[in-house]
């Protein structure tokens, strides 16, 4: 544990380096130009508390790539994603611009959000990213878009036992829902057990560690086993005010 770790966008590349994922100097760039945009927008309009550069390599950089670091099938060929509630864009852009093989979707039902991503995009140069503008719950129903993804995730949206309501009806079976959480992750996974089994996942495994500061984090894996029941999710607000 390192605690009062700072990180530093020379230290953020080391660090990673030291987990098996090397940055060249155009994703460094890539890295610098997202953060650049971040904190410029962030002075119109709220994206994130989170605007020094330590902090933001650190809580959202590096705490995106986690995911990397912690689930080895991301890395193989050019698997898609699906991020629910990016905000500005975490985990789904660290992880687009570490792996640009990846096809990533994003969404959020907030449309200055969805602007910025999509602009922010754009300044990126990244290909095969969608951006929607659109409610996790009506999305799911989306013929295109529902049970297509071989990835689920969304950072700090909802509790587990609602966000399994949200991503698992985007997931295929035999792809898998990345559930990403600090210290409340396996107690929440504890009460999300039921939602997983009516939506057709089943927790595969869960890997707790630290980020360089000492914060604590789980990233639990999702498999879904079997179709998601065509009547989830449920109209837009019901699952947060009748979680499953
Ligand atoms: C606290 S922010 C987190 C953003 C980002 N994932 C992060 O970790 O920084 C939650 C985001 O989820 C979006 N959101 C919440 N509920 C949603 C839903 N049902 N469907 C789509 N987006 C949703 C909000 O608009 C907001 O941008």
């Amino acid at each position: 544990m390192f605690w009062g770790t700072i990180l530093n966008p020379e230290s953020f590349k080391n660090q990673l380096a030291m987990a098996g994922v090397h940055l060249s100097d155009d994703q460094m760039a890539q890295f610098a130009t997202y953060f650049d945009e971040l904190v410029t927008v962030n002075e119109s309009f709220n994206l994130t508390a989170i605007t020094e550069q330590d902090e933001v390599y650190l809580k959202h950089f590096f705490d995106s790539l986690t995911l990397v670091l912690n689930v080895p099938d991301l890395l193989e060929g050019s698997a898609s994603l699906i991020d629910v509630g990016s905000g500005a864009g975490f985990p789904a852009l660290p992880l687009k611009i570490a792996l640009p093989n990846l096809k990533i979707t994003m969404v959020d039902s907030l449309n200055k959000r969805v602007n910025f991503l999509k602009n922010t995009v754009k300044k990126l140069g990244l290909n095969d990213v969608q951006v929607l503008h659109g409610r996790a719950e009506d999305l799911g129903h989306d013929s295109k878009l529902r049970e297509s993804f071989d990835f689920a995730t969304a950072r700090a949206v909802a509790r587990t036992q609602v966000l399994a309501e949200y991503t698992l009806p985007f997931v295929k079976v035999g792809g898998e829902f990345l559930v990403m959480k600090g210290s409340a992750g396996q107690e929440e996974m504890n009460a999300g057990k039921k939602a997983l089994a009516t939506l057709g996942g089943e927790l595969l495994s869960e890997k707790t560690f630290e980020l360089p500061n000492g914060d604590p984090r789980v990233i639990q894996v999702v498999k879904k086993v079997a179709k998601t029941p065509k009547k989830y999710p449920r109209q837009a607000g019901t699952p947060t005010k009748k979680p499953l």
